[in-house]
């Protein structure tokens, strides 16, 4: 069966002949194929049914050669179904009719009387644009919901101390200029969570939020994940694909973790950022780039700059605005909000009657220095909610009940006790504290790579 054998078809003409013949050829190569002889019934066969194409004459009245009916029509049939496929045909043509008729917003044009090879290569063309353009749509519609599906686990910003409210007042701020954006703060404290209400609160909240977490690409496919490739530039290049860069034309790149970048990788950002274009690796055409920046860091900058790790000329490219973010132990007041809301949001994702936190355990978590920030905090809680039997939960439902924190502080562990996930829990909290939150650091100093250290964090709430 060919492609034209799944379209439908309408064909509107006054001349029953030709309305006949067409429909004999024509349903040889259509699933359906509709013919009228009365384009005044168009609104109501368009009402009750849907074409894929709708040949359309344009001449109705007896002598009359001007195609203004068909100009009328069309537009009648684009105000009901605007993304609606119309061939226009007439005996009258020219190439001034034919311009017009695409101006008006036919898709194509034909003679009559036609070649039947020709009017079945313009019919094909046309249903490929067809399913073209449903497809894109099906798209763009498919990414507005998992972009939204994302977003929605970044829509709650709590807080109410003066850090974090002067934090929302920058936004408000920034959002709507197009500023390059640096996010800085410990790991855990809201980096993504506020780049993503920026880019919600811009001027390109239609188009994409793009998220590249630089500390996990490796340096080989650096230039690839961020610039795209070629078919054929490199052995895993199977097909041309377009970088995050490109795919977040006219949105917003949140580079996540921009201070783990080597020197050279630095270099390669900052011309593409410069020149606003980039070129995919093995191509040689420049592509401009329309994106907003956002990029975030755990780590001193300034330092780095000092110790000639990161390039003053990059730092004041992102960092038109910079943000910082606090630490949790910072802004205590906010943990009994936050705890609230992470009960309110587990106990309901998991069932649980469990109404609130008892105030002794508000007053240990206020004491706590929260390493993790609150992506520390959102873990102990959602486990708490999980393991208890209480409707109000104590501390020993926290893993920090006991005088771990201390001990951590002082590095007195008793291994008596202990079995291998404690020891494990212990050794990845001594690698946190010694390298302040840095998740890049203490997974290499543990020996594990990145996203097994995220993994260990998540199975053990830390
Ligand atoms: N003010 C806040 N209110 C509610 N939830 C928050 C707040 N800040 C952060 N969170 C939550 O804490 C978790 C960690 O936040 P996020 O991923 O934005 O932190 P981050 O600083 O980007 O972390 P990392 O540096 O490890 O990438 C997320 O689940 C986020 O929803």
């Amino acid at each position: 069966m060919n492609d034209l054998k799944a379209g439908t078809l309408l064909i509107v003409d006054d001349n029953l002949d030709l309305l006949n013949a067409a429909k004999i050829f024509l349903k040889r190569h259509f699933k359906r194929v509709d013919i009228e002889s009365n384009p005044n019934l168009l609104p109501t066969l368009l009402q009750n049914d849907s074409y894929d194409i709708i040949l359309l004459d344009m001449n109705f009245t007896r002598d009359v050669s001007t195609g203004q009916e068909g100009y009328h029509w069309l537009n009648k049939i684009l105000e009901i179904d605007p993304s609606a496929i119309v061939i226009l045909i007439t005996a009258y043509g020219d190439v001034n009719t034919a311009v017009k008729a695409i101006k008006h917003g036919a898709t194509d044009f034909v003679l009559k009387p036609w070649e039947n090879d020709k009017l079945l290569a313009t019919l094909n063309a046309s249903l490929k644009l067809k399913s073209a353009s449903e497809k894109v749509t099906q798209l763009q519609s498919q990414q507005k919901q998992l972009n939204a599906d994302i977003d929605r686990r970044f829509r709650d910003i709590i807080g109410k101390s003066d850090a974090i409210q002067h934090v929302f007042d920058t936004i408000k701020r920034v959002a709507r200029t197009d500023a390059n954006v640096l996010i800085t703060g410990e790991n855990g404290t809201g980096k993504e969570l506020i780049a993503r209400a920026i880019h919600r609160n811009s001027l390109r909240d239609d188009a994409v939020f793009v998220t590249v977490d630089l500390g996990a690409v490796t340096d080989s496919l650096f230039e690839s994940e961020l610039f795209g490739h070629k078919k054929g530039a490199f052995t895993d290049a199977k097909e041309d694909r377009a970088g995050r860069f490109e795919v977040a034309q006219n949105g917003t790149l949140f580079l996540d973790e921009i201070g783990n970048i080597s020197l050279p990788q630095q270099a390669k950002l900052l011309t593409a950022l410069q020149n606003r274009k980039i070129t995919r690796v093995g191509s040689n055409k420049a592509i401009d780039i329309d994106i907003r920046l956002i990029s975030a860091t755990n780590m001193s900058i300034n330092e780095m700059i000092n110790e000639g790790k990161f390039r003053q000329d990059l730092l004041y490219r992102i960092n038109t605005i910079e943000i910082k973010l606090p630490a949790l132990r910072e802004r205590p007041e906010d943990i009994p909000l936050l705890v609230e809301h992470y009960i309110k949001f587990y106990s309901k994702k998991y069932n649980k009657e469990i109404h609130k936190a008892s105030d002794a355990t508000l007053a240990r978590m206020i004491r706590y220095d929260w390493p993790g920030n609150i992506r520390e905090l959102q873990h102990s809680i959602e486990r708490a909610v999980i393991m208890s039997n209480h409707n109000i939960l104590q501390p020993e439902d926290f893993f920090f009940q006991s005088t771990q924190h201390e001990d951590r502080k002082n590095g007195n562990v008793n291994l008596d006790h202990l079995n291998i996930e404690d020891v494990e829990k212990i050794l990845i909290r001594k690698a946190l504290d010694k390298n302040f939150g840095n998740i890049t650091q203490a997974a290499q100093e543990l020996g594990l790579t990145r996203s097994s250290l995220y993994r260990r964090l998540e199975k053990y709430g830390l």
